[in-house]
């Protein structure tokens, strides 16, 4: 929080949800660890917030969905807990084989019985863990200095991955069948919520035991109440429960079930990391810098962040004017990257240019977050290519929208130092910035009209900033586009419609 509190822009209120009702409405930022659920009913109640801060890994507490409908980036602090989670799988384990909190309370009620708490050791013993992300790697070093042989069953692990640490990849089928001791690692998704229910844990040897400090639900809990009373399962650590806190739950009774109330990442380190991490995040986001760790987002680093900048501008113009030109419904958008942006990191620059669009069609909030699920609702896809065609300049971003009967086709580029330039518009060479209050007038090739329209204007007290005119050809199609001190209503509009061979009048604004 330190980078917070330093931050003169931002006031932090310290508060439950339940307790600041009154001042939902106000938030711009929200931070919460695995207890606070932030459920759609609760982003209804806030329409100011624009980022969700998750300072831990799981994101299961929140509806990352329904923030992504609101445009509201949902980041976490993936890694600054990933030791201590590890560290307390591995004294979870310890604890299981060796029945050290049996042992504590029987030594604690002034017992003195050794022989009933004969352990087992792990050196020799085959650990299976399922899910082998950050946390999971982790577990697998500290078992291998403990002399155990890993087995691994992820499904999107590589073989380099796994070479490198010494452990081997096997199906779930093999992993069960085969450790003596199993612990998850996944996230709780709907593959594997229930992964290690009655049929899994049919499959696992007898004397198997069980970890879980990942989440509640990875392993069910009703499907392993008959294999602890027959004793297939010989014991089981849970750090994490299907409902937190689990209150009178029947495994609570079994003398070989140790628990932890959601430990795995309370330390003073995991928590002074995550904190950390997640505020300074929240700043970048604030300062219009990149977020690496969104949910919702791609990543994005600042050194591309920084080269990719002028072009997410560009993109937001290009799709800005486009929709207004194009206003009709419209089906694709095929965006192409030619030249040094063909490089870059473009689905950034996409999500940027389809969020221009979709603004000035939809009445809700559209940003980069949720640009593309909008266009899904909307029925409009949308594709990127890459060319070498770059009409003479350094780079070039090409824009085509698809409309019923129609098809407009404008095109960009950036020059460093200079700014945007729109340099092809609806099939004419033209050049010109897309900024401010914009007049598009479709005419045909005559002398004259620049003072037409002129006069129009004038005599409307409408003062012309610039003026770019191109044609096709000489007498045929041509355009101007103005930029104006201020909009234009539809009174001059349709006086400048009037104006012999104006075929069309569009009032774009950038
Ligand atoms: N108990 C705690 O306090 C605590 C602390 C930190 C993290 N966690 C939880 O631990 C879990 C792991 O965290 P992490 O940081 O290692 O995440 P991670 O994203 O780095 O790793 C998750 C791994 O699970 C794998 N996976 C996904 N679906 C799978 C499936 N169906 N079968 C097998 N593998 C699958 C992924 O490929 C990935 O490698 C998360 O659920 C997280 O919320 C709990
Ligand atoms: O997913 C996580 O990071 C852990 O479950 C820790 O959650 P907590 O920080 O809310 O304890």
């Amino acid at each position: 929080m330190a980078p917070l509190c330093a931050s003169a822009q931002i006031d932090i209120v310290q508060k439950k949800t339940t307790e600041a009702e009154e001042e939902l409405h106000t938030f711009d930022a929200l931070l919460v660890r695995s207890a606070t659920k932030v459920t759609e009913e609760l982003l209804e109640k806030m329409p100011n917030l624009k980022i969700i801060g998750r300072a831990g890994v799981g994101v299961d507490n929140i509806d990352v969905d329904a923030a992504t409908k609101r445009g509201i980036v949902v980041i976490n602090a993936p890694n600054g807990n990933t030791i201590s989670a590890a560290e307390h799988t591995f004294a979870m384990m310890a604890a299981l084989v060796r029945r050290i909190p049996q042992a504590h309370i029987s030594v604690k009620s002034r017992e003195w019985n050794r022989s009933a708490f004969v352990g087992n050791e792990l050196f020799g013993k085959k650990l299976g863990i399922i899910g082998f992300g950050r946390i999971g790697s982790e577990v697998a070093k500290r078992a291998r200095a403990f002399g155990m042989s890993v087995h691994v069953y992820d499904p999107f692990l590589t073989k380099e991955r796994a070479e490198k640490l010494g452990v081997s990849i096997h199906s779930l089928d093999e992993v069960l069948t085969v450790a003596d001791i199993i612990t998850v690692h996944t996230p709780l998704t709907k593959e594997t919520r229930g992964l290690l229910g009655t049929e899994n844990l049919a499959k696992t040897k007898k004397g198997v035991y069980l970890i879980n400090c990942a989440r509640g639900g990875i392993i069910d809990e009703q499907a392993l109440i008959p294999f602890l009373e027959s004793g297939h399962v010989a014991g089981v650590a849970l750090d994490v429960f299907e409902q937190e806190p689990p209150g009178d739950h029947p495994l609570l009774a079994f003398d070989n079930v140790i628990v932890t109330p959601h430990l795995g990442a309370s330390t003073v380190e995991a928590q002074l990391n995550v904190a950390t991490q997640v505020a300074e995040e929240l700043l970048h986001f604030f300062e219009g810098r990149p977020v690496t760790s969104s949910i919702n987002l791609p990543a994005l680093s600042k050194d591309v962040y920084e080269k990719i900048q002028a072009f997410y501008h560009l993109g937001q113009k290009l799709g800005l004017i486009a929709s207004q030109f194009m206003n009709i419904p419209v089906q694709e958008l095929s965006v192409t990257y030619a030249g040094t942006v063909a490089d870059l990191e473009t689905t950034y620059i996409t999500r940027s240019l389809l969020a221009g669009f979709l603004r000035p069609r939809v009445a809700s909030t559209v940003n980069e977050v949720n640009a593309a699920m909008v266009a899904k609702e909307r029925g409009i896809t949308y594709g990127e290519k890459f060319s070498d065609e770059t009409h003479g300049y350094a780079n070039c971003i090409s824009l085509t929208v698809h409309g019923e009967n129609k098809t407009f086709t404008i095109k960009g580029t950036h020059v460093p130092n200079y700014g945007d330039r729109i340099v092809h518009f609806d099939g004419v060479a033209i050049d010109f910035a897309p900024e401010g209050h914009l007049l598009y007038i479709q005419h045909q090739d005559r002398p004259g009209m620049i003072g037409k329209v002129g006069n129009v204007l004038g005599a409307h007290d409408v003062n012309i900033a610039t003026m770019q005119v191109g044609r096709q050809e000489a007498g045929g199609k041509a355009m101007m586009i103005l930029s104006l001190d201020k909009p234009v209503d539809d009174e001059v509009l349709q006086a400048l419609a009037q104006i012999d061979d104006i075929e069309t009048v569009k009032r774009l604004e950038a």
